[in-house]
């Protein structure tokens, strides 16, 4: 029994075609599909027993999932494209994360021709198992700080890695704890006494015999983490080392070489290219992003419509929570962002691959860009979502708070995005840095990209909003050029109080708040624009467009209600065009209630991958909910173990005692 079959009903548009507009294109809508149901219907992918296990449990199924994983891999020989899809939907973060998502692209993208051919089919064919060893118990965000050391020795041709202090051990890496068996190390170059920068080196931590840890290394996990299963399943490592050799081959060169005399040679390679696998894993946490929040909004959506308080008439059904003005104004945005965030990161992803391309071919002007788009996207999209699926455990009231719900374990494995591969109030500073150098230079420079604006600064900070009607605001020249003018006139107000100050330094440390605040609205600029930007094109399907039009608007007037503050400081708009914003709004999410089950259906989720029992495709919550209770291992009998030993002594006295 299709329990929301009424909900589906009341849609206009296709949802079939909102698949595809929601994957991109039908080959990657049918990709997912495939491997979506390849996981759901394969009892090995089973994870709700998951929160029950003990930490030595939970790794070992985790191994025994990715080795089923790969096994599929190599057997139905899926493509790259496939095994990501498979790992997203197994559900599970595993050491073969870092492995394929930063080990190899670090050697991809820092090491030399002959570096990659000898290093890259090993790791491809895992035949060694790597890992991404930056962060110190020391430092994390400040990378030129890593106090890890790798000393040249001329005599010998090798480096020696160096653990000199017990806060230089490498302190998080994921898959160093157990199961790594080699590492990209990032340590302090020592050439001839003289520092050199950090760089990455290639450095054996195991054998591959019998994969204990190699002379002068120490290696293990770093212990339990936030919530039950959740990010525990990943071994996250402590390493340090005792004087270890590694052959000067093993330095990655892209950047700089060391010779055997020990000379540096600098290639024309920029030094950031040592960031670069930061920049790629930042891009994929993007897309990351909506894949979470969409799957917090579903659950929270389906069991909104299903769950009624209050409202009856006449012994009639009370009203469907969603139905609550409140309910709406706190689940549509999140529904809106959750699109504006899988097309954002669709941009990102475009944006990516070309600096991609121009760097294999050394042509480094548009690295900048890359890493604030990278940065400031990774901050702003981790931020609303961890915030968000925390929104949707509470727009699920005391259910949500159930394990059963999927909510409190999808929190707990995604709020470490707001911290992992860049603290984000630290990656919002590098936006900040951006912004104040593009504006900086404007009288001589030509903003590009997503500064363009900037260039057109002059009469952003004139021209006022002309909206003067709640309709007003249904046009995306209004829409954009209001999200530009406070951008603008945040990074101009900004400029103008750093100048005031005589070591620039000093003054963005004095203003780093306010300089967040700008960076943050450069950063849903572009989320709107390129929202809008999507609208342009062709987009098949009945109604599918105009759908996604009532969610573009949701998304921007939602943050212009939110930021009204800021809208309103910088003079671009007056109270009543703000009024007017939320009046519109309001009506907009009139327009959403009737889609919201299909919108939600069209990220086209199975059951197994939401893992929740609220938010169920068939919206069967109550019998579903009481069955689960019973197969908890407190219900395996009446009394519970420790009851007589306890509790019976306890109530006994108190018989007792009453009989006094
Ligand atoms: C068969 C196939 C199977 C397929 C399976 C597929 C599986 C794939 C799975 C993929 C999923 C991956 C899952 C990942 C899970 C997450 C794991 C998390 C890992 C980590 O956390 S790794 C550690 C991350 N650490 C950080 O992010 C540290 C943050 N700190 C920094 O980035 C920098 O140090 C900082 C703060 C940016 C720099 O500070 P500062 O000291 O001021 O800077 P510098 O002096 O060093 O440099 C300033 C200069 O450089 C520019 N800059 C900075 N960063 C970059 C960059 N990344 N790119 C380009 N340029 C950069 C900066 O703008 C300055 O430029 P100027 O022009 O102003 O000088
Ligand atoms: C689950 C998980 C997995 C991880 N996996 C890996 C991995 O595989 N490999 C790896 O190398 N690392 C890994 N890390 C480490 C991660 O990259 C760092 O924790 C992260 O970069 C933040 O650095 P930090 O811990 O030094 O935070 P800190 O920088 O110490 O942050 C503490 C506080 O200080 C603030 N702060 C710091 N600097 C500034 C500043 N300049 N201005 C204003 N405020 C500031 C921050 O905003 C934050 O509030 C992982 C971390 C986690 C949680």
């Amino acid at each position: 029994m299709d329990y929301l079959s009424d909900e589906r009903k009341k849609s206009d548009f296709d949802v079939e075609a909102m698949k595809v507009a929601w994957a991109g294109s039908i080959q990657e809508f049918q990709l997912s599909d495939r491997m979506a149901k390849l996981v759901a219907n394969d009892p090995v992918f089973e994870k709700f027993t998951r929160p029950m296990l003990g930490r030595k449990e939970l790794l070992k199924n985790t191994l025994r999932k990715s080795a089923h994983a790969w096994k599929l891999i190599i057997d139905l020989r899926l493509s790259e494209e496939e095994a990501k899809w498979l790992r997203l939907y197994v559900d599970e973060p595993a050491y073969t994360d870092l492995h394929w998502g930063m080990f190899i692209p670090a050697i991809e993208g820092q090491g030399t021709e002959e570096q990659k051919k000898k290093w890259l089919p090993l790791a491809k064919k895992m035949q060694i198992i790597g890992c991404y060893a930056q962060t110190e118990l020391g430092h994390g965000s400040n990378v030129q700080g890593l106090e890890t050391t790798a000393t040249f020795d001329t005599r010998t041709d090798e480096f020696i890695m160096h653990s000199p202090t017990l806060t230089s051990s490498k302190w998080w890496p994921g898959g160093l704890g157990k199961l790594s068996t080699h590492a990209v190390v990032y340590a302090r170059l020592i050439v001839g006494g003289q520092f050199h920068g950090v760089h990455g080196f290639i450095v054996q931590l195991r054998s591959l015999e019998d994969h204990s840890p190699l002379p002068g290394i120490t290696v293990g996990d770093i212990g339990l983490k936030f919530g039950n299963g959740a990010y525990n399943t990943m071994d996250n490592g402590v390493l340090r080392f005792d004087h270890v050799r590694i052959p000067r081959n093993q330095m990655l060169m892209r950047v700089s070489q060391v010779t055997k005399e020990g000379k540096i040679m600098q290639s024309d390679v920029p030094r950031q290219l040592i960031y670069g696998t930061m920049v790629y894993v930042r891009q994929t946490i993007v897309a990351d992003a909506s894949k979470a929040l969409s799957r917090a909004v579903c659950i929270a959506t389906r069991y909104s419509a299903v769950r009624r308080q209050f409202g009856s008439r006449d012994g009639g059904p009370e009203t469907q929570v969603i139905d609550y003005k409140t309910q709406q104004s706190r689940l549509f945005p999140l529904l809106a962002s959750a699109y504006a965030f899988r097309f954002v990161s669709e941009w990102l992803k475009s944006l990516y691959l070309d600096v991609k391309q121009r760097l294999e071919a050394n042509e480094f002007s548009t690295l900048p860009e890359a890493h604030a788009c990278t940065a400031g996207l990774k901050s702003l999209t981790t931020t609303a979502t961890a915030d968000g699926i925390e929104e949707c455990r509470k727009l699920c009231g005391g259910h949500g708070y159930l394990v059963s719900s999927g909510l409190p374990e999808l929190f707990a494995v995604y709020i470490p995005a707001c911290t992992y591969e860049g603290d984000n109030v630290v990656l919002m500073l590098q936006v900040a840095r951006f912004l104040v150098k593009t504006v900086s230079e404007l009288g001589h420079k030509k903003p590009v990209g997503t500064t363009a604006y900037m260039g057109r600064v002059a009469s952003l900070m004139q021209k006022n909003s002309a909206v003067q009607t709640a309709e007003g605001w249904l046009n995306p020249g209004a829409v954009v050029e209001a999200f530009e003018s406070r951008a603008a006139r945040m990074a101009v107000r900004c400029a103008q109080e750093l100048a005031k100050f005589g070591n620039p330094e000093e003054g963005f440390a004095e203003l780093a708040v306010d300089l967040v605040e700008v960076a943050v609205s450069h950063c849903q600029l572009i989320v709107v624009t390129k929202f809008f930007e999507k609208l342009q094109q062709d987009i098949p399907g009945k109604g599918v467009k105009e759908s996604l039009e009532v969610l573009c608007y949701v998304y921007a007037l939602f943050l212009l209600h939110k930021h009204q503050g800021d809208f309103l400081a910088t003079g671009y708009l007056t109270p009543k065009q703000a009024s007017l914003a939320n009046a519109q709004l309001r009506t907009l999410y009139s327009k959403v209630r009737p889609n919201a089950i299909a919108l939600v259906d069209s990220f086209s989720y199975t059951d197994h991958y939401l893992g929740s029992i609220l938010g169920r495709y068939d919206g069967n919550v109550y019998p579903k909910l009481y069955e689960a209770a019973w197969e908890d291992p407190l219900n395996d009998s009446d009394v519970i173990d420790g009851f007589h030993q306890y509790v019976q002594p306890i109530l006994k006295q108190r018989l007792h005692s009453a009989k006094l």
